[in-house]
This record gives structure tokens, sequence and C-alpha cells, in this order.
């Protein structure tokens, strides 16, 4: 077995977080193995003036990582899956999937303790097009405005009084140890979480035979189902994370699943929504047609929309 494993990682403090974690998950299986990580910067991160929907481009914060593996410097990735494509570039897997952390959208306020208690009119601050819309459905009169930065950036703008409130993922916070600045975490009935919100993945380079064994010790099987499920669904979709769809897989008695789907317009005036239960061991197959009910049901009509909008241009 190899004496050391070099994790590519972004630099951001949730993206180091997450690295950490990994690595000592790893050395608590293998008290022998020595586990490095390589910080860097992506160039997703880079680009923080432009609503995440416009720059669009798929891989936008692993590509840089995939070059390291490609180049022998790094063994593996760490990535939150929301983030993944639904298809990798040739050549590389994902060897785990770790135990979902917390799947929800936490609300954070300074001046008011509940989404509901928002007043009309209300500034929130979102980044996401999937949380805007599904919000905007309930309260139409909310002034959603964009958020982007990293976890630490968002709250600091809150902080700086720009936005009344903020909506942003219970896992982020949660794994910076800022739990005490959720308000409260909003029901996946009320906001359907994004494609495997809360789950980490990790990424090898598929030749590297040693390289999946060592990671698969930290393969959680119940989440990998889940994770098979959403990503099918998202992918009959077409969706990347800057469409708003939300999607969540439970697993219920009996090695059932339940996936429940979500397609939304820009302003939340449309919503279609479906759900489909079956045998965990058909996972894939049921997100599959979940998508297609969706896509029969009008999804179509406002995807061609959103994937048309400004937003989706350059
Ligand atoms: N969009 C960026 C991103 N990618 C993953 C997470 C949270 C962690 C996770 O979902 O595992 C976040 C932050 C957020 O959406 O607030």
């Amino acid at each position: 077995m190899r004496e050391t494993l070099r994790i590519a990682t972004r630099k951001s403090p949730l993206a180091m977080w997450q690295a950490e974690f990994v690595k000592a998950e790893l050395e608590k299986a293998y008290p022998e193995l020595k586990v490095e990580l390589l910080p860097m910067t992506t160039k997703g991160d880079k680009i923080l003036n432009v609503p995440l929907a416009k720059i669009g481009g798929k891989g936008l914060f692993t590509k840089e990582l995939e070059d390291r593996m490609m180049d022998g410097d790094a063994d593996i990735a760490v990535h939150s899956m929301k983030d993944v494509p639904m298809e990798l570039p040739e050549g590389f897997a994902l060897g785990a999937i770790l135990e979902r952390h917390s799947p929800t959208d936490a609300f954070v306020s300074n001046k008011y303790a509940a989404f509901e208690e928002l007043p009309q009119g209300a500034i929130l601050g979102t980044s996401s097009l999937r949380r805007k819309a599904q919000l905007m459905a309930i309260r139409p009169d909310l002034d959603v405005r964009d958020l982007r930065g990293n976890v630490g950036t968002r709250l600091g703008k809150l902080d700086a009084g720009e936005y009344d409130a903020i909506v942003l993922a219970t896992s982020g916070l949660q794994r910076l140890e800022l739990d005490e600045r959720i308000r409260h975490e909003i029901a996946p009935e009320v906001c359907l979480p994004a494609v495997t919100q809360g789950t980490l993945g990790i990424e090898y380079f598929a030749k590297d035979e040693d390289v999946k064994e060592i990671i698969s010790v930290l393969n959680h099987e119940p989440t990998e189902i889940r994770t098979i499920a959403e990503r099918a669904m998202n992918h009959r979709l077409e969706g990347g994370c800057q469409v708003p769809i939300g999607v969540f897989a439970e697993l219920l008695d009996g090695d059932r699943i339940r996936i429940r789907g979500l397609v939304a317009s820009l302003d939340g005036s449309t919503v279609i929504q479906d759900q489909v239960e079956g045998a965990q061991s058909d996972a894939h197959a049921l997100g599959t047609q979940l998508g297609e009910m969706l896509l029969d049901q009008g999804a179509k009509e406002i995807l061609q929309e959103v994937y048309a909008s400004d937003l989706h241009k350059g």
C-alpha cells in the first residue's frame, strides 16, 4: 500500500475543512498512512463578482484539481457532491461517497427568527436560483438579491446590513462551527434541497486502482444510493446547480426509496413537483423516471426558458 496519499483541495475554509475531515477519516482507518493536503485556487473561486448562474461552466470548481491528479501531483480530490458535474471528465471516477450531513438550507438573520417572520418586501440574499425560486413561490413580495462568496464573506455581508436575511447550506455552516448563526433549518417541504446537498465525495484518477481500494472504506452505502437517485434525476433534466431544480431522496423501511423532485421557473411563479417510490436497487431508474415525469408536466418548457434567459448567456 502507498505510504502517502495527497489530497488536492480548494483553499476556501469550507473546502479546507472538508479535506481535513477526509484526511482525519483516512488516518483513522489507516494509522500507518500519511495524508497530505495540496491547497489550490480554482476558476470558480476567482470569479466572485458575477452571479454563479451566469458563469455556468460545468466543473468550474473541479477542473484544476483534476489537472493536478492527471499530472501525478495529487491522488484524490474531495468535493461537495453538489458541485460535481453529472458527468466526470474521461479518466476520472468517484471512489467514495461519505455519510450525508444535513441536506437542508439554513435561515440566517440578525433581525428575524424565522423565514415566516420576514416583513413585506424584506431583502433576502442567496446565490442559488433554486432557493430564490422556491422561497419566492411562497413569498413573491420578497426582494431576493444575489449573494456570492464563501460562507464567511456571505455572513459578513449580512452583518454589514446589506440583507435582512440570507439562506445558505446548513452543512456548510455546521462544518465551520457556525451553528449558532442558524436561526432555523428550512424544511425540505418548504425548500427542496439541491442535488446531494450536504454530501462529500472523493474523486480519483480511475487507473489508480490502489487509491480506489484505500478510499472505498469511507463509502457510506445508504448515502451512495440516495446520491445515485438524486443525480439520476438531475442528469435526466440536464441540470447543473445553476438551474432551479430541487431533489431529495429518502430511504424507507423494506429497502424502499422515495424521491421528491421539483423544477421552478426563475421567479417561482410556476413550480412543478412530483415524487416516486420504489426499490432501493432501482435508485438510478427511479431518479430518471422522476426526471421524465417532471419534463412531461412542463419542466421542459421551464428549463428551455431558463437556459435561454440572460442568466445563461455568456
Ligand atoms: N454552492 C457552494 C456550495 N457547495 C457546497 C456547499 C455546502 C456544502 C454541501 O452542500 O455539502 C456550498 C455552500 C452553500 O451552498 O451555501
